[in-house]
């Protein structure tokens, strides 16, 4: 089953608009990742389309029916909440059952849809055990248990496995993208983990202040950003930008700094341009003060790679990631360059179309 938002706006009130113009299509069996910073409205758009927080405007239609006005209930859809929600006097089975029980499912039908949600999340052991008596990871998988029980095509989850260690949440990451695939579920799954969208993701959708930045697959959004947010939201460490001006004797050239300048095969088409470089497309080499634009601030070793922090001769702050290890003393003068993947922005921090093929050098 598929999900639209046409022009989904919501403020809770007059005052303050959380969301605004929210259009988007979620196609069938896709795997669909909100990601965005902490109150930017990511529960407020999943709860809207489960019909449990009503929409200022717009509409929301579920396979093309409008269901604005339709309960929760009716709109055949499961929710996994960060705090998996069990009844804590309820063992493992009946907080699966609850659910279709309230639906006053046959009781053969109930037991079977329980027993092979249990087996399918490896809790078929556990189904006696209440609540309390299980680890996060277990109760997380309770809770799954009840989505895919439920048989709903559709299932909504809020930050899953946001309390769970980073061991357990790789784990489970790859549970529910298994289970998703298994069960051609439509999945929106809402997080503010970078990594989780990444990894999961057919669709990534970016929000931030009120607004989609950015829809695209995993790569698009890496490699493509639409503007300096999405680029700075993804990518660890994250990626440099800098300030750059278009040169006043020659429109093609950029200058980063007196020492940084970009030639490029077309006109920049703003005064002002923003480069962003990631740190593992720099390079960072020792050189003697006269060559050098640049000097160590830190160095952090990380087992296969070295992030070198530094400071431009402009000023500016820079991160390079180097392979290996690397002994730079602090305040050592290096040379720190880039010529592949520079990503340039206007002022206002929106993507320009300067092909990677225009620049020469930097
Ligand atoms: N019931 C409510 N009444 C008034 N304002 C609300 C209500 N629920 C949420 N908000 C506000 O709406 C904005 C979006 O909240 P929401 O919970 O959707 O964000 P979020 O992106 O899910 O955040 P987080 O990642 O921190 O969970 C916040 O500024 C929040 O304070």
């Amino acid at each position: 089953m598929s999900i639209t938002l046409r022009n989904v706006r919501k403020d809770y009130d007059a005052q303050t608009d959380v969301l605004e113009d929210i259009s988007v299509k979620v196609e069938t069996g896709e795997f669909f990742v909100i990601v965005g910073p902490s109150g930017c409205g990511k529960s407020t758009l999943l709860r809207m389309i489960a019909g449990l927080t009503p929409i200022t405007a717009g509409e929301v239609s579920i396979d093309d029916k409008v269901v604005n006005d339709l309960p929760p209930k009716a709109r055949k859809l499961t929710m996994v909440f960060q705090n998996y929600a069990l009844f804590p006097f309820m063992s493992v089975w009946d907080n699966v059952a609850f659910g279709l029980k309230a639906r006053k499912m046959d009781q053969s039908d109930i037991k079977q849809r329980v027993d092979k949600a249990l087996k399918m999340v490896n809790l078929t052991e556990l189904g006696k055990r209440k609540p309390r008596e299980l680890s996060g990871g277990q109760r997380q998988r309770v809770a799954l248990a009840r989505a895919v029980a439920s048989d709903a095509k559709i299932c909504l989850m809020d930050e899953p496995l946001s309390n769970l260690d980073a061991q357990l949440r790789i784990k489970m990451r790859q549970e529910i993208y298994a289970l998703q695939r298994k069960l051609g579920l439509t999945l929106i799954y809402v997080t503010h983990d970078q990594v989780e969208a990444m990894t999961m993701a057919d669709h990534i959708m970016v929000l931030n202040d009120k607004h989609v930045q950015q829809i695209g697959t995993p790569s698009e959004i890496y490699q493509n950003p639409a503007n300096d947010f999405v680029a700075k939201f993804f990518g660890t460490p994250q990626i440099n930008i800098l300030s750059a001006k278009r040169s006043k004797t020659d429109h093609h050239v950029l200058n980063v700094s007196s020492d940084l300048e970009i030639a490029l095969d077309q006109e920049v088409p703003a005064e002002d341009v923003k480069i962003g470089i990631r740190p593992d497309d720099m390079k960072a080499e020792a050189a003697d003060s006269i060559e050098s634009n640049a000097v160590v601030k830190n160095t952090e070793f990380l087992g296969d790679e070295t992030i070198v922090y530094a400071t431009l001769n402009s000023g500016e702050n820079i991160h390079v990631v180097v392979p290996g290890q690397v002994n730079y003393r602090i305040y050592q003068p290096i040379k720190v360059s880039a010529d592949s993947n520079l990503m340039f922005f206007d002022a206002k921090g929106d993507r320009l179309n300067i092909s990677k093929e225009a620049y020469v050098h930097a």
